[in-house]
Order: C-alpha cells, then sequence, then structure tokens
C-alpha cells in the first residue's frame, strides 16, 4: 500500500509518504519573496503541484503508484470531524474560499490533483473548520456577530489522541487543553473528544501569535479605520497575517526574534514575555469552561521548539493540570494514519455535502 500526503502551509509544503508500514516526511520551503507574487492562495496551485512532483522524483518516487492521496483539508464550510472524500462540491468550495482564504485550502486540490493522475481517490482530514462548540462559547457580546469554531483541528486531535492513549485512557475519556502555537496560535477545550471551545486566530480571537493580532480592543480598531490610516481591506489582513510580533518587531519568526532578545532588545524580550502571558490567560479561561476538570495541557506547533518559551508558560499553568509536550506539527503522520484506515476499511469517508454543520448539541 502506497499513499502520498500533502499539506500545505503559508510558507511550505510538507509531504509524507507511506509504503508498506514506514513513513517518509519531507517538505519545500518557500521563500516569502516567492510566495508572495500571488495575489490569492489557489493562484499557486501550478507551483506548488510543480513543487510537490519535483520533490517526489528527488525522493524516487517517479514511478510510484499510490493507492490514494490525501490532503489537509481546507476553508470550507463547518463540518463533523472525520475523513471527506475530496469531490467537486468540496473543490468548488475551496477554490472559492467559502470560509476564506488559507493556504490548508490548496490540500484538497493538490491531492486531487495528485489522484486524478494515478485513478485513486483522494481525501481530506480534520479540516480547520470542524465546529463541535458548544452553545455558551459562541457568543461574543453582541447580537449578529457569533464566535466561530476555527482552528488547528487536524493536529490538536492529533496530539489529544496521543495524549490520551499515553495516559491509557480513550479521546473521548478525558479533558485536554490543547495550544497549537504556529504562525497562529489556536487554543481548545477538548471535553470527551468534542472541542467545545476554541480561538479563532485568524479573526481576532484569543492571544497575539507570531503573524495573529489575535483579539483586538474594538474601539482601537475603530479608531484606526476613522483615523483613515487603514482600511477595513487592510485591517482584515493585518489582523491575520501581519499582527502580533510581526507588527511589533517586523519579524514572524520566534527564533529570530529569540536571538534578538538574546542580544539585549528589550523590545523583543518583552514582547515574547506579553505573548506568553496571553497564551497563559487564554489557558486559564479554558480551564474556567471546563469547570477546572482538566486532565492534561498539552503545547504543540513550531512554538513548542522553543525550550525558554515553554519552560515560562508551563510555570504560569502547571497549577491547572500536567503539560504535556507535542513540539512541531503531527499532520502528515495523521493524515496517512486516516487514509490508511479508509483503505484498510476501518473508516468510511464522509460525502462533504457544502451544508453547513454546527454542532450545537
Ligand atoms: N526551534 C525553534 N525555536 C523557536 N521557535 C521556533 C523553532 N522552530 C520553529 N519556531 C517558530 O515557530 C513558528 C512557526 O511554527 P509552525 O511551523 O508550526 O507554523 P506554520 O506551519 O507556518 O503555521 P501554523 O502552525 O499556524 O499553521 C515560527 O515563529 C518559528 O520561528
Ligand atoms: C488553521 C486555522 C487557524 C490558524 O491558522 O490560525
Amino acid at each position: 500500500m502506497i499513499i502520498l500526503a500533502i499539506d500545505p502551509g503559508s510558507t511550505s509544503t510538507k509531504v509524507g509518504v507511506y509504503q508498506d508500514g514506514r513513513t517518509q516526511k519531507g517538505g519545500i520551503e518557500h521563500p516569502r519573496p516567492e510566495i508572495g507574487r500571488f495575489a490569492s492562495v489557489m493562484e499557486q496551485f501550478d507551483y506548488r503541484m510543480q513543487a510537490v512532483r519535483q520533490y517526489l522524483q528527488r525522493e524516487g518516487y517517479t514511478a510510484c503508484r499510490f493507492d490514494a492521496v490525501v490532503g489537509r483539508g481546507g476553508l470550507v464550510r463547518p463540518v463533523p470531524g472525520g475523513i471527506y472524500r475530496v469531490n467537486d462540491l468540496l473543490v468548488r468550495d475551496l477554490r472559492d474560499a467559502v470560509s476564506g482564504e488559507h493556504a490548508a485550502n490548496l490540500g484538497g486540490v493538490l491531492a486531487l490533483g495528485f489522484a486524478e493522475r494515478h485513478g485513486v481517490p483522494a481525501f481530506v482530514v480534520d479540516p480547520p473548520v470542524i465546529d463541535e462548540m458548544w452553545p455558551l462559547a459562541r457568543f461574543s457580546g453582541l447580537e449578529g456577530v457569533e464566535r466561530k469554531s476555527m482552528f488547528h483541528a487536524l493536529n490538536q486531535k492529533a496530539v489529544a489522541r496521543d495524549v490520551a492513549q499515553k495516559m491509557g485512557r480513550g479521546y473521548d475519556e478525558v479533558n485536554l487543553i490543547v495550544v497549537h502555537m504556529g504562525s497562529g496560535i489556536t487554543a481548545g477545550a477538548h471535553r470527551k473528544g468534542r472541542v467545545v471551545d476554541v480561538n479563532n486566530g485568524l479573526n481576532g480571537d484569543g492571544p497575539f501569535s507570531p503573524e495573529r493580532s489575535g483579539g483586538l480592543p474594538v474601539i482601537g480598531v475603530l479608531e484606526l479605520i476613522e483615523q483613515g490610516s487603514h482600511t477595513p481591506e487592510e485591517l482584515k489582513v493585518i489582523v491575520a497575517r501581519k499582527g502580533g510580533l510581526f507588527s511589533y518587531l517586523g519579524s514572524p519568526d520566534l527564533r529570530e526574534v529569540e536571538q534578538m532578545a538574546a542580544q539585549g532588545d528589550v523590545r523583543a524580550r518583552v514582547a515574547v514575555e506579553a505573548m506568553i502571558y496571553q497564551v497563559a490567560k487564554e489557558i486559564g479561561a479554558l480551564a474556567a469552561a471546563l469547570d477546572g476538570e482538566v486532565d492534561g495541557i498539552i503545547l504543540t506547533g513550531g512554538v513548542a521548539f522553543s525550550a525558554s518559551l515553554v519552560e515560562q508558560l508551563t510555570r504560569k499553568v502547571r497549577f491547572i493540570a500536567p503539560v504535556h509536550l507535542r513540539p512541531g506539527e503531527h499532520e502528515i503522520e495523521a493524515l496517512l494514519a486516516a487514509a490508511l484506515r479508509v483503505l484498510n476499511g476501518e473508516e468510511q469517508a464522509k460525502e462533504y455535502t457544502g451544508e453547513r454543520h454546527e454542532d450545537r448539541g
């Protein structure tokens, strides 16, 4: 059995190949000036196809016949968690960016691009739009503006299942707070297998991150528009891509920022401390949402590779529950394992119908 997994991120495309029990993982970096040439995510399709093709050639997979291709799910309409066969409707909603622009929108279309050449099925798994929020979490405080579920669902669920298993319990038996810290930061309350509350970093909700603003004082933002310094369209881009560490220091790269701090840049040190402070507050809020019944806190994503950040954050939140580290992302493994479950007949792929799903139970 040979399966190809494709996981597009904002500046890289990660690739995985499963072959008879073994997994090979790798990736292609896309320098910001190169990727910045494209006006939209979908315009990158040919460029990313070519990059994956070159990667497969380099690694000696040219003559391979894949049995399935699986991609990271994108911002389609809200759906229940699970594995989805890539169909025409799903491709249309990814192309139309019905729930917003994100590099992940390329996952399903790239998977289909390769699958069609091999005459095999393409799947996506646990897209970021999974909606399992309970009703109270949907309130924002203003009628007509609702909090929406959009988060690093694939990685959060993969590490949560892994930690639950290490605890000797099922994912649906434990309460976990999972914090994915990458370019964006999302923190989810996983209550017995269901993500009942989570911040949507792309929409200006939750802690600030390397490149997202997180929640902002609304009046301050409105004043920026009144003063004419930014249009609403510009502000939407800033909130999702040019906020956080980037806005304070001109870099969304925590490694670079930590270097600046180590060389005595006080602004860099304090900005990182502020990010840690906000993440800790978010974890505290989710602990309250779970009535204090928290079996573990999981720190994951690229930022969790920073020993100093993890140490400072752990000191602030370990009174809540034991802290587990799963640095980096575990998306390729989760994608390949899901496709394998479908091919082995252990799980059925769902049909994407484009109907909006909200778990309001
Ligand atoms: N060893 C490290 N030490 C400190 N920071 C790191 C390290 N490795 C990666 N990072 C930081 O992690 C961030 C990127 O994380 P990651 O690769 O998970 O993000 P992404 O895939 O671009 O976005 P996302 O995870 O939000 O989809 C960057 O700010 C990067 O500097
Ligand atoms: C994956 C959606 C959340 C984010 O990128 O911040």
